[in-house]
């Protein structure tokens, strides 16, 4: 793992795998640091340049005052690629990771070559929801929400007590800084690519669990509906975070996508 100062924020993130393969690049979800993709990250290494990283005000990275603006996260993840050297990736987000790998994709064209987007949209939720969030949150904190936000993240099978990643995922939440999660909700209230979106014409995999609570599956197949000849596949039994309910079948799908898309 590596700490590096980009923009006016030090990043938590690290870099895995093949040295001189092409770059593959995951962003992760509110309340989530990079840890979630480890398991599908293990099935790339051999193959791929993996980077990872924590958003301002999750995991390991410094949390800045909120409220943050989609276009932080943005350049956040431009400067830190940047700062990397890489010139070129596949971008793979997860639900504001997906939206922020959008923002990239038509800010910096030249960097993003293939966008896997897992259980997000162009657009997502109301800024009645946001705000409401960001009032829960800062009022009574996010242990106050942590029930509600551990059902659209994952399904009843996976949410007993007796599970100890469900355990530990519920600690990464609760865990997260208020000015991170209040700061990012901000973000995303104040986010809408639907045009630049539907402008894109890079190779394009959509992903939802076939329970997602957050971003359901007609959402995210709405927004493959936006995007010229994007793929959109369901992933069963999980919900809002496939990369952590079902590894195996994301990585799969995720693997084969990328290398259909020529990225390899
Ligand atoms: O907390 C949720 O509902 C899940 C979520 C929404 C946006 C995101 O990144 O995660």
């Amino acid at each position: 793992m590596a700490f590096a100062r980009v923009n006016d924020v030090v990043l938590h993130h690290d870099v895995r795998g093949k040295a001189d393969g092409p770059v593959v690049v995951f962003s992760n979800s509110l309340g989530t640091d990079f840890r979630i993709w480890d398991e599908v990250v293990a099935s790339l290494t051999d193959r791929y340049r993996v980077v990872l990283y924590d958003k301002r005000g999750h995991g390991l990275s410094e949390a800045t005052p909120a409220p943050y603006r989609m276009d932080d996260h943005v350049n956040d993840l431009a400067a830190l690629l940047d700062h990397l050297g890489v010139d070129a990736a596949a971008v793979v987000g997860l639900s504001v990771g997906g939206m922020i790998a959008q923002g990239l994709a038509s800010r910096r064209p030249d960097l993003v070559r293939v966008l896997v987007l897992c259980d997000t949209a162009h657009k997502i939720g109301t800024a009645e929801m946001w705000n409401a969030r960001i009032d829960a949150v800062t009022a009574n904190g996010i242990a106050s929400m942590g029930d509600a936000i551990m059902e659209r993240w994952f399904t009843p099978a996976y949410r007993v007590p007796e599970n100890a990643d469900f355990v530990g995922y519920t600690a990464m939440l609760t865990r997260t800084t208020v000015d991170g999660y209040a700061g990012t909700c901000a973000a995303l209230r104040d986010a809408d690519y639907t045009e630049t979106t539907r402008a894109l014409t890079i190779p394009v995999l959509c992903i939802v669990g076939d329970q997602d609570g957050s971003t359901p599956p007609d959402l995210v197949r709405s927004t493959a509906a936006l995007i010229k000849g994007a793929r959109f596949e369901l992933v069963r039994d999980a919900g809002h975070i496939p990369c952590v309910e079902q590894p195996v079948e994301t990585s799969r799908l995720i693997g084969s996508f990328l290398s259909e898309a020529g990225w390899h």
